[in-house]
């Protein structure tokens, strides 16, 4: 009988990398993404959450919506997570620095690991709690490979790039890649991402912000919308046709760094936001 296969190659790797890590630390932050919390959390971070504390930090909260990261925290806090969310750029960090010096051993400093799919702000967050981005401090014998450590007060930091790998559906990645959180290169043909990602704004009723910073309406085909919008951006090739590859380079660049204004694109309870591609 063939063997059960859990996960696909990369994310046995990251559990693995994560397993030897875990074995030396007191406490996980996992930072996801505030506009796709379920989106951007790792398949394989249940398994640890079971024997080690995990803290979840909502990053990009500013980007979302408030009354829907309110309810994700009320969702985190059921399944017996601690959570925050924050702008990690700007700071705000005496809360977590808190919370993280009431689990420090008293005979030493407390083990963090600050662990999250790319680009959800690791490095951002670690860099306000630790004051400015230190030299990494010498680390911890046994665990060097692939990790830096970063001195706070009371306590010290593992940044663990790549250690947590996303879902691996490929709608998946698409949708992480329009929030800015998957490999470029998952970016193949860029007037299509936008017409899809246009097409899910309107399926998800979140257009509005579109309309508000472009006043192109949701009328018509996904194309016909990303003409109007080149149109309105003078997104023109010669012979006045619309440069539909520039358009939906601007249309995604702008949703990704949030110029629509707040949008969540997925709530507690909701079916996971890939499938609905
Ligand atoms: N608007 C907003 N942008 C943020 C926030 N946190 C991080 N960013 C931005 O998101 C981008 C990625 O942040 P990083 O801290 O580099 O993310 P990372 O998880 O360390 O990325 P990798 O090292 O690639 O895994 C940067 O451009 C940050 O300025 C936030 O709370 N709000």
């Amino acid at each position: 009988m063939p063997r059960t296969v859990w996960y696909p190659g990369h994310m046995a790797k990251g559990r693995r990398r994560l397993e030897d890590l875990a074995a030396n630390i007191d406490l996980l932050i996992e930072v996801r993404d505030a506009r796709a919390p379920r989106l951007t959390s790792s398949p394989i971070l249940p398994l640890f959450a079971s024997r080690i504390k995990t803290v979840v930090v909502l990053s990009k909260a500013d980007l979302a919506e408030e009354r829907v990261t309110k309810l994700w925290r009320e969702e985190l806090k059921r399944e017996g997570f601690a959570s925050f969310a924050l702008d990690l750029r700007s700071g705000g960090m005496q809360r977590i620095s808190k919370s993280l010096l009431a689990e420090k051993p008293s005979f030493r400093d407390l083990r963090v690991a600050v662990v999250g799919i790319p680009n959800v702000g690791k490095s951002t967050l670690i860099n306000q709690l630790v004051g400015r981005r230190a030299a990494p401090v010498g680390g911890i014998p046994g665990i060097t490979k692939g990790v830096s450590w970063f001195s706070g007060s009371g306590f010290l930091l593992a940044d663990s790039p790549g250690i947590l790998d996303p879902h691996g559906d490929a709608r998946a990645h698409r949708l992480m890649s329009w929030i800015g959180s998957s490999r470029g290169q998952v970016i193949g043909d860029i007037e299509e991402h936008a017409k899809e990602c246009i097409a899910f704004l309107i399926s998800k009723n979140l257009w509005r912000g579109v309309e508000g910073a472009w006043s192109v309406k949701a009328c018509g085909t996904p194309f016909e919308i990303l003409e109007n919008i080149g149109r309105r951006l003078g997104k023109l090739k010669s012979g006045g046709v619309v440069d539909a590859e520039g358009a939906g380079r601007v249309f995604l660049d702008s949703f990704a760094s949030g110029k629509f204004g707040r949008m969540s694109l997925e709530a507690p309870g909701d079916a996971p936001l890939w499938e609905e591609l």
